[in-house]
């Protein structure tokens, strides 16, 4: 991991992530920052209207998820980002914020490059269950564990689940470096982590080393658990941790991969504050 004290907190807090006192990761000598990395959730899914647990359903962009895309690429262009490839998970909702990014900042030939291994968090049983119905049934503070705490995970997916034969039947999880068998029926974050990890080390980390800028489009808790592993957010910093949808985070590196300042959030502030409330919101029994 890189670094281990230092806490970054996205909600009720500003932007900038909040650094502990002790041993920040951050290079104390001000290191010049030798690579940049932009990681993103999508554009909010069409789900979100629905309130339900999305994870490996192949839910497309709502209206305002395409708008947020789109947006997003606006926003890079504008600060003339030039990207050389972009990394998606294989659900929809990810590669078409990719897609649209890279229509909205003119480089639609940039690669675009799909692993299973930066898919959404297997949310296992709870797939396609109402959080604020969960709330009301099992209180805000349960729900807020099982969303958000490192090492909580769900009940597994039975074969029996409505959403079952819609994922794994799916042909593009035959593509997997994974067999099917082997695929998760639920997930923590620190198995998506786990999942994770080996893709960023092996295939994005050796880009970003050619001097490439890598933008990954990923979902909540992919996003989540790659930001954990670069910041060095503790396991119970990481429970405070949420991303706003469509929103590009800029982290800067030394050539340890150590983060050299605070990771941005690019955009209107207080527009991020909101997207992350609202989506902090969605686990609230609304009594
Ligand atoms: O539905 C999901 O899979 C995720 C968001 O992608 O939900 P949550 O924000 O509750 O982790």
């Amino acid at each position: 991991m890189a670094g281990s004290n230092r806490a970054s907190a996205f909600v009720n807090e500003p932007i900038v992530c909040l650094c502990t006192e002790q041993a920040p990761a951050v290079s104390q000598s001000f290191q010049m920052s030798k690579y940049k990395v932009l990681v993103m959730r999508h554009g909010e899914g069409a789900w979100t209207q629905e309130n339900r647990f999305c994870s490996w359903v192949d839910q497309k962009l709502s209206a305002d998820g395409v708008k947020e895309a789109l947006a997003c690429g606006h926003l890079l262009r504008e600060a003339g980002y030039q990207l050389d490839v972009v990394y998606t998970s294989l659900l929809s909702r990810s590669i078409h914020t990719a897609w649209l990014l890279l229509q909205a900042i003119g480089q639609e030939w940039v690669p675009v490059v799909k692993s299973w291994r930066l898919n959404e968090r297997h949310y296992g049983a709870l797939i396609g269950l109402n959080r604020a119905e969960m709330a009301l049934n099992h209180g805000e503070e349960r729900v807020k564990q099982w969303r958000r705490s490192y090492d909580l995970t769900p009940p597994p997916i039975e074969e029996s689940h409505p959403y079952f034969l819609e994922i794994y039947n799916d042909r593009r999880y035959s593509t997997c470096d994974v067999s099917k068998e082997d695929l998760p029926r639920s997930e923590s974050l620190k198995d998506v982590l786990e999942r994770l990890q080996p893709y960023w080390d092996g295939t994005i980390v050796p880009e970003i080393k050619k001097g490439k800028l890598v933008l990954i489009s990923g979902h909540g808790n992919s996003c989540r658990a790659l930001l954990k592993h670069l910041e060095g957010i503790s396991d119970a910093d990481i429970v405070n941790v949420t991303l706003p949808t469509g929103t590009p985070i800029l982290i800067e590196l030394d050539e340890n991969f150590r983060p050299t300042k605070p990771m941005q959030l690019l955009g209107d502030q207080e527009a991020i504050q909101a997207a992350i409330r609202k989506v902090e919101d969605q686990g609230r029994s609304k009594k």
